[in-house]
């Protein structure tokens, strides 16, 4: 039984005394004690310690007070368990040295085994769960099979994955073999998540706002709808796309327990496309936590105004930046949790 049950309840749909909050990439990022640790370790060191990992995870929750956890990691652990090399370059971010350009460079990425490739995460997933010793939920992740072809592809993060949609759109054969496997990884490692104990996953289609409405359900929404159907008969999934709320009406009929929104959808838009009963997440803009306190409280409260208290889980609207203050992450917080 966790302790603080909240989130496993808006996720349920049940009525809560006021809506659970958490951030997303809350596990580091703008933390100076997380910043600390930075130094010391690289990046993928810090994800495959057990000991870093949890100790990065339970550092929002002991300094920020979110009511849930999500375990620190990274959605480019998968294509490095399938055989592509990616390196994470300070100031640069994600930097894969041989995309994934041809039918050949597809044939050579493998649907690894998950204990052998990423037996780490889950090592981190139990450590994490005693030390949270069932106080708040613990969310694991996953990348949209879309997002990971994204940087697959275009071999580092990008304003708009040109080489990425080329790669689609030129050899949709090999595209969709490519998102398969990313599909059937994906479902394996999540499993093997549940099993090493997380109460909830989510998946990031950061990128999936880069398509149509077309071609986002033939190259994103259809794997991801695999996820949801492999996982949602044994934990809650929450989808999170962002800019994709034109997909928002299939995304609220997909089984998932709960969809993300980012900023721009208003929150009665939001409720409108996905026709009122799925419980939504979001949306604050992350760059609203650079107003100060007093103004972060009021925009939280109206924003819960008009999601609604029930079927509701107050987020930022994609990731929090790394330069906010540690103090205007708490008020948006403290300001859930003030909301009467
Ligand atoms: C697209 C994406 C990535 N990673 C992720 C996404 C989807 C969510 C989103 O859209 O923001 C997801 C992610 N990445 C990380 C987490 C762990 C949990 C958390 O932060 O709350 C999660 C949930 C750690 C991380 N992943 C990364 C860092 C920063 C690098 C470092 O700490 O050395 C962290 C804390 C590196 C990373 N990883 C990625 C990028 C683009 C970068 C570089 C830019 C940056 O985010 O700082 C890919």
């Amino acid at each position: 039984m966790i302790k603080n049950d909240l989130f496993l309840r808006a996720l349920k749909g049940e009525s809560v005394e006021r809506p659970p909050v958490w951030m997303m990439r809350q596990a580091g990022r703008y933390l100076p004690d997380f910043m600390k640790l930075k130094e010391k370790y690289d990046f993928f060191t810090r994800c495959r310690t057990p000991e870093l990992a949890t100790e990065i995870t339970v550092m929002p929750i002991k300094q920020v007070g979110t009511d849930a956890a999500i375990l620190f990691s990274d959605i480019l652990v998968i294509p490095q368990a399938m055989n592509i090399e990616v390196e994470m370059k300070p100031g640069v971010g994600p930097w894969l040295p041989h995309p994934i350009r041809t039918q050949e460079d597809v044939d050579r990425v493998i649907v690894p085994d998950i204990d052998e490739t990423l037996g780490y995460v889950m090592e981190a997933i139990k450590m994490t769960k005693k030390e949270l010793n069932d106080e708040v939920p613990l969310i694991g992740f996953a990348g949209s099979p879309w997002t990971i072809l994204c940087y697959a592809v275009q071999g580092q993060g990008s304003k708009n994955f040109d080489i990425a949609k080329k790669f689609c759109f030129s050899n949709p054969v090999a595209a969709h073999q490519l998102l398969q496997k990313i599909t059937d990884t994906t479902i394996a490692y999540l499993k093997a998540k549940v099993a090493a104990g997380v109460d909830a996953v989510q998946v990031f289609d950061s990128w999936g706002g880069m398509l149509s409405p077309n071609d986002y359900d033939e190259f994103s929404w259809k794997y991801i709808q695999q996820i949801i159907d492999a996982l949602k008969d044994e934990i809650p999934v929450i989808a999170f796309g962002k800019g994709c709320w034109f997909a928002l009406h299939t995304m609220a009929r997909s089984g998932a327990s709960a969809i993300g929104v980012d900023w721009t959808c208003s929150p009665k838009n939001a409720r409108y496309l996905t026709g009122g009963q799925i419980t939504l997440q979001g949306n604050f803009d992350p760059s609203r936590l650079y107003s100060p306190p007093a103004e972060i409280k009021r925009m939280v409260h109206q924003m819960i105004d008009e999601f609604g208290k029930d079927r509701y889980i107050a987020n930022l609207g994609h990731g929090i930046l790394p330069d906010i203050p540690v103090e205007n992450a708490i008020a948006f917080v403290e300001a859930v949790k003030e909301y009467k």
